[in-house]
């Protein structure tokens, strides 16, 4: 009889795999970003990507960045963790305590969003506005609230 595998990759790599893979849903030409809302046991509540409102046919709004807020993709565009908690249809009671895998560190908005929502823990890949003034901001609102981040790293 064979043993069973053992060298399987661990639930943090999965879940940030899935979040990758939600970014690669995202037609956002600069940031794709990916989000995955994993509960206490292990299951997957739900998942969302960076994306113009789903009502909203996003061949006619900009993608690209403008001085011009009418012609900025930032004013239109639905951050991944929002979708991802948005996307999800059940009690947010099972959300209390979850963990967020996201492939980019949240904005102050979604920290804002993910701690009203009961999340207990942001695991993220990419910081890439660290030291900036909506990184700290969402920085002290998750550390004021009590949830938890740590960054991972994924093999190639
Ligand atoms: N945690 C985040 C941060 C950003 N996004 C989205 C919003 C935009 O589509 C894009 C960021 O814009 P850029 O850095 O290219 O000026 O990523 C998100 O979904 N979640
Ligand atoms: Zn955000």
């Amino acid at each position: 009889m064979p043993d069973k595998r053992r060298d399987v990759i661990s639930w943090d790599e999965f879940f940030m795999r899935v979040a990758i893979a939600a970014s690669l849903r995202s037609k956002d030409p600069i940031t794709q970003v990916g989000a995955c809302i994993a509960d206490t046991n292990h299951r997957i509540l739900s998942v969302g990507y960076n994306g113009t409102p789903s009502a909203i046919n996003d061949d006619d709004f900009p993608w690209g960045s403008s001085d011009d807020p009418l012609r900025d993709k930032h004013s239109y565009v639905v951050h991944a963790e929002a979708n991802a908690v948005l996307n999800y249809r059940g009690s947010l009671k099972d959300m209390q305590g979850a963990t967020v895998y996201v492939t980019l560190f949240p904005c102050h908005e979604c920290a804002k969003l993910l701690v009203q929502a009961g999340v207990g823990e942001v695991v993220y890949l990419d910081d890439k506005y660290e030291g900036t003034l909506d990184n700290q901001i969402s920085r002290r609102c998750l550390d004021t609230c009590g949830v938890t981040y740590r960054r991972v790293a994924v093999p190639a």
